[in-house]
This record gives C-alpha cells, sequence and structure tokens, in this order.
C-alpha cells in the first residue's frame, strides 16, 4: 500500500470540488496512457456532492466511450430504489456525463436474486474487464484495475459496505460478498472485498463533517480491518485522504 497524502479543504463542496478537478485529471490521464479509464465510485454523502461536482466541470473533450462506471459497494434493494448508491448517482446527474449506459456497471439489485448470486454476477462482470497485466498471475483478483477507486467513510469507520466487527467479509479469493446484517440501513448489501479494494492505482477517501473526525483519527492510528476497515485501504500508487476542515480535526499533522 502506498503512503498517505492528505488533502484539506473548508468545507464539503471545495472538497467536492477539488475531488472532481483531480478525477478529471487522472481520467484524462489514463486516457492518455493509451488505456480505458476505470473510475470505482462510492455512494453515501460525498459520492452525491463528488458526482454533482463532476457533472458540472463535465464537458465533451474527452472520449467518455472509453471511461468505465463501477461501484464500491450497493445497498441491495430494488432497482430505482432511493436508497441505491446508483439512483443516488443518477440523481446528482450520472448520465449527463457521457458515459455510455453499457460502460456504467451497476451492482444487481434485489429484483435480480438474491444477494449472494448478486455478488456472484457482479465478480464474474468485474472478471470480464479484468487487467490483461495480471493475467496468469493466479493470486491477483480478476478484475480490472481502478484508475481511481472512491470510497467515502462512515462514522464508525466503515469503507465501501464493510464494516467494523463484520469479520465473516476477511475473505480472500473473492472480489464482491454479500453483507447481511449492516448496522447502517438497508441491513443487505453488496460490497468489493478488501482484495479488490486493493486492486486501484489510486485510492481517495473523501470525508466530510466533524461527526468523521474520531473515524479519520482512528483510520490513521489503527491497521486493523476489523476494528477500523477504513485503515487498511490503499493504492498501489497513491492513497489520498480528502477532508474537510471539520473530518481533520483530530488528525495529528507532523
Ligand atoms: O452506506 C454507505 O455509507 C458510506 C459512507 O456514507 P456517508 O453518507 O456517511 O458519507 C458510503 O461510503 C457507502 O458507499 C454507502 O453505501
Amino acid at each position: 500500500m502506498s503512503d498517505r497524502t492528505i488533502e484539506i479543504r473548508p468545507d464539503k463542496n471545495e472538497l467536492a470540488a477539488a475531488v472532481a478537478e483531480a478525477l478529471e485529471q487522472a481520467v484524462d490521464a489514463a486516457l492518455q496512457r493509451g488505456r480505458n479509464a476505470h473510475i470505482a465510485l462510492t455512494g453515501g454523502s460525498m459520492g452525491e456532492a463528488l458526482m454533482k461536482a463532476w457533472v458540472a466541470r463535465a464537458d465533451d473533450e474527452r472520449d467518455w466511450t472509453r471511461v468505465h462506471i463501477w461501484w464500491g459497494d450497493e445497498r441491495f434493494v430494488p432497482a430505482g430504489d432511493d436508497d441505491r448508491n446508483d439512483k443516488q448517482a443518477d440523481d446528482a446527474g450520472l448520465k449527463k456525463l457521457g458515459v455510455p449506459a453499457n460502460n456504467v456497471h451497476r451492482m444487481p439489485s434485489s429484483d435480480d436474486g438474491d444477494a449472494a448470486a448478486g455478488a456472484e454476477a457482479y465478480a464474474q462482470e468485474l472478471a470480464v474487464f479484468t487487467d490483461v497485466t495480471a493475467v496468469g498471475l493466479p493470486e491477483k483478483p480478476q478484475m480490472p484495475t481502478f484508475d481511481v477507486l472512491m470510497l467515502g467513510v462512515g462514522p464508525d469507520g466503515h469503507v465501501a459496505s464493510l464494516f467494523p466487527g463484520h469479520r465473516d467479509q476477511l475473505v480472500d479469493r473473492v472480489t464482491v460478498v454479500a453483507v447481511q446484517d449492516a448496522p447502517k440501513p438497508p441491513p443487505t448489501r453488496l460490497s468489493l472485498t478488501f482484495p479488490a479494494l486493493a486492486e486501484a492505482r489510486e485510492v481517495w477517501l473523501m470525508v466530510a463533517g466533524e461527526d468523521k473526525a474520531d473515524a479519520v483519527a482512528t483510520a490513521f492510528s489503527s491497521s486493523d480491518p476489523v476494528e477500523c476497515p477504513a485503515s487498511v485501504v490503499g493504492g498501489q500508487v497513491s492513497t489520498t485522504w480528502w477532508l474537510d476542515t471539520a473530518a481533520a480535526s483530530k488528525v495529528e499533522q507532523s
């Protein structure tokens, strides 16, 4: 895992605007490397704020057909339910970006079967886009390497739908799990696993609000996925904690 970088902005809106600008640059850099860009979105408050800020910047300057959108987790409820992370992204303007619908890889819904089947189906979709550089390396998850994986962090330190205390989520060789009994509603969710979250060049954790300050401080002092899932995620090239001033208030700056 790469070293941690911290970026602080005064408030949530300025934070989202800064992340959106960086995201635009990261997408363009991936396309300039001659590859498709694979971007993983978060849900929750920062997911919505980021999408609004990204859409506000969007232009036709890039080939959106080479951009793929994924999610780190999803609430396992019917398609179109207001609780779904993809619905929140849609409402924030996702479709205005110009990414073709076939490149928007939504996690299955509860209309499609049970959660275990949904997790398997998303794992298969990820596998179709396996990074060719990983072929033949059985220890590497069968999935694309995300150019940017964005994660929100809950007040309890959860990322995606990997919650503290859920030892059953500590799995190898699986990229997607069905999560039952999530402490935050809805209780049933789909989530990328820790090995899948590690398949990212850049991981960006985005946190705003005073109610998250303890979680951020714990993430910086812990390295225990059961105590604080946010403490163990990071990118292969870079790990950036995007914080507003309130969320950063309990971080000891060196
Ligand atoms: O339920 C979820 O919560 C986390 C954090 O959301 P926030 O509203 O506290 O910022 C989010 O990252 C995750 O995608 C979502 O499903």
